[in-house]
């Protein structure tokens, strides 16, 4: 694993250069990182466990089409933890061959979430979508099919990437169109980290492979407080930024390094965006019997303590059971004694509970980041 050493550290991405996924390493990481493109998020999930990347970065819900149930699941399934947060405007372009114009689309090829985003444009001009894996892919396609007929909902930073014409700009439902995006790293093993006391969260490792849902058990991976080295990422690594503003961990970053979005040198690179600080948050699974009130009590830990949840999902087990494994975010880290308190009596009504990090967010205000 090359942390951080030999070359520049790693992070692995869903999709192409040119992906929304690419712009949110950047901007998150700065430009002393090697974006890794792979092709599905169970590949980036595999890599980052192997440790073949020391770090990757995921979309987990976007502020109009929601949750991006999958890598919830790859959450849930692998042993990996959140680190960091960064909300990314997200500007979509439809893009096609130069010289067509859009009475001459009839398919439109973009990343399912991108195409749900997008769909009152393509509605009202009648347009059919098409899924292809990743936004950049799709801006490829447009370029390699030379077919007129055919757009792509994709980046401005993939129109320059694959030479293609903005036929329309900010064609998203929702003006305020934004991703959140997790910086996850793998779980080390037990014997890896610090040793527990100062730190005895960090010794306990989340099962790969959480236990069936539903069962009557307790939860195989209770964890403590988690250290303030786990709110800014390994030391030496030159993201995510500090708590003190635009800056990295180790190697302090500087507002406006080009590449941001573009990668740098290429055309189309901008200044690196401005983020700024938007809190604490730690995030946390976990499943509660299978009796009337059982949600209402897991929550009431978390009401009774006034601490407040940023957001709650659940996803199925897969099997048909309808049982359900619940995703809770809630503002706060796990250093305060209320939210370990919270979390505490969480584990005496929950059957199942996993914490998946305390991390800081990060909000984009370049209006360009995301485009
Ligand atoms: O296709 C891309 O460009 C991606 O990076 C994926 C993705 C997603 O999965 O949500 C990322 C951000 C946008 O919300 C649209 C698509």
């Amino acid at each position: 694993m090359t942390a951080v050493g030999h070359g520049r550290p790693r992070v692995a991405f869903q999709g192409e250069p040119g992906a929304f996924s690419e712009a949110a390493v950047r901007a998150y990481f700065g430009p002393d990182v090697e974006p890794v493109p792979c092709p599905t998020f169970a590949d980036v999930f595999e890599r980052l466990v192997a440790g073949d990347t020391p770090a990757a970065m995921v979309p987990v819900e976007n502020s109009y089409a929601g949750d991006v149930g999958e890598v919830y699941d790859l959450l849930r399934r692998h042993a990996v933890r959140i680190r960091g947060e960064l909300q990314l405007p997200v500007r979509h372009c439809l893009l096609a061959l130069p010289g067509t114009r859009l009475g001459d689309l009839r398919v439109v090829r973009s990343h399912p979430q991108a195409l749900a985003q997008c769909r009152d444009f393509l509605h009202r001009h009648g347009l059919l979508a098409e899924p292809t894996y990743d936004t950049a892919a799709a801006a490829r396609q447009v370029a390699e099919a030379g077919r007129r007929d055919l757009g792509a909902i994709a980046s401005h930073q993939a129109a320059v990437r694959y030479g293609l014409a903005v036929l329309a700009e900010d064609i998203q439902n929702a003006a305020g169109n934004v991703t959140r995006f997790y910086h996850l790293e793998r779980e080390e093993p037990a014997g890896r980290l610090p040793q527990a006391g100062a730190s005895p969260q960090a010794g306990a490792s989340p099962p790969a492979d959480p236990p069936a849902m539903g069962a009557s058990r307790r939860p195989r991976d209770p964890q403590g407080p988690q250290t303030s080295e786990g709110l800014e990422g390994p030391p030496g690594w030159p993201g995510p930024p500090s708590a003190a503003g635009p800056t990295s961990v180790g190697t302090p970053g500087t507002p406006g390094v080009p590449g941001a979005a573009g990668g740098p040198g290429t055309p189309g690179s901008r200044a690196r965006p401005h983020l700024v600080p938007a809190g604490v948050k730690t995030s946390l699974l976990f499943v509660g019997e299978d009796r009337p009130g059982a949600l209402y009590r897991c929550l009431g830990a978390f009401a009774r303590r006034e601490i407040n949840l940023t957001k709650l999902t659940a996803r199925p087990e897969p099997g048909g059971s309808w049982q359900y494994m619940f995703f809770a975010d809630l503002e706060g880290s796990l250093e305060q004694p209320r939210v370990q308190e919270a979390i505490d009596e969480l584990r005496r009504q929950a059957t199942y509970v996993r914490i998946m990090g305390s991390y800081r967010v990060w909000q984009v205000h370049d209006a360009d980041a995301g485009h």
